[in-house]
């Protein structure tokens, strides 16, 4: 297949986008434009120069520069404009359906109040409904670096808003911050109706995955690349259908692989586990999920039937009712039924 091809075709598919963090969607452009209007310095003099930093190691090389970015995000027009500008950007690449993350804790750490935060993204989500027609999930993620304590603080102070709140993840700094350490505020999300996701075997090893499935009992994995160190967990997540949300891109940017072709995701794929692709930070990571799809098809050499299954994954790893999956997933089948 002509890469030119390959383009096309991945901009047709109907996708889906299950891991993604909003501050991760904030563009250079737009956090210098607040910035200023909000009158606060950034470290960086021009957006170029910001560009030129967003050369990373490893994980916690990039939080502090992403931390560093989402300072200037105070008002709730802020957060409208930051999830808007995501939202009409993913529409551009066929993106119908999303499930984002926000972290509370790195604005109402600087003393932005969580209703601040959230009802300027929410109001955002809602017009991206009526306007562009993309459904959506909202997931709270806590700061794996902060105390338990702390995500039981971001807890109550979501309670007001748990009817606008679908699930909780956790996310930031991994190795060091397992997921055992937050057995108890995992349990009271559950006990709130929240669904369970959690970062894990993205930097941190297998073990850290099993935590979270048998201790924090989550409903999906956001990354998870580490899996296929260990036979009985592929098996297990074979046998319960456990979704992973693999963020090609990031992995590279991130140095949990050193080349693209390195990425483990057509075995995964092949192995039966429920793999999706997502971008994770595309602002950060140079690409948003039109970008993700093609370099990793283009390095791996991905076929119509592992696009297609990619795809329909996401849909089926989605929290969309079962009868709204169903008319994605047969989308997505007659599109490709179309190209062949
Ligand atoms: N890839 C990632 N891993 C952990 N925490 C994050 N926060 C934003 N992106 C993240
Ligand atoms: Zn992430």
């Amino acid at each position: 297949m002509k890469l030119s091809e390959l383009k096309n075709i991945i901009q047709g598919i109907p996708k889906t986008e299950l891991h993604l963090h909003l501050e991760g969607s904030f563009e250079p452009e737009l956090m210098f434009e607040i910035a200023k209007r909000n009158n606060i310095p950034l470290d960086y003099e021009s957006v170029n120069a910001l560009k030129k930093a967003y050369k990373f190691n490893n994980l916690q090389e990039f939080l502090d520069i992403y931390y560093l970015g989402a300072k200037v995000l105070i008002y709730e027009q802020d957060f409208f404009d930051l999830t808007w500008a995501y939202l009409t950007k993913v529409h551009s690449q066929n993106v119908v359906h999303v499930e984002v993350f926000f972290d509370p804790q790195t604005h109402t750490e600087r003393g932005v109040p969580f209703n601040v935060v959230i009802n300027g993204i929410k109001k955002a989500l809602e017009k991206g409904k009526e306007e562009l027609n993309i459904s959506y999930k909202l997931i709270m993620s806590y700061l794996r670096h902060l105390s338990e304590d702390d995500a039981f603080k971001t807890l109550e102070e979501a309670l007001p808003f748990k009817h606008w709140i679908d699930g909780v993840g956790l996310d930031s700094s991994e190795v060091g911050n397992p997921p055992s350490k937050f057995i108890n505020v995992f349990e009271a999300s559950a006990k709130q109706g929240f669904k369970l996701v959690a970062h894990a075997g993205e930097e941190g090893p297998v073990e850290y995955i099993w935590e979270a499935l048998d201790l924090l009992k989550i409903d999906r994995i956001d990354h998870g690349n580490r899996c296929l160190d260990d036979d009985k967990l592929v098996q297990k997540l074979i046998q319960d259908k456990t979704a992973l949300t693999l963020c090609p891109l990031s992995n590279l940017e991130l140095k949990v692989i050193q080349n693209m072709e390195d990425h483990n995701i057509v075995e995964i794929l092949d192995r039966g586990i429920v793999a999706t692709i997502n971008s994770d930070d595309p602002a950060y990571f140079g690409g948003y999920m039109n970008e993700n799809y093609y370099e990793t098809a283009k390095a791996l050499k991905l076929n119509t039937t592992h696009l297609k299954q990619l795809a329909i994954n996401g849909f089926e790893a989605s929290w969309l009712p079962l009868e709204d999956k169903e008319k994605h997933i047969l989308k997505v089948e007659q599109y490709f039924s179309s190209i062949q």
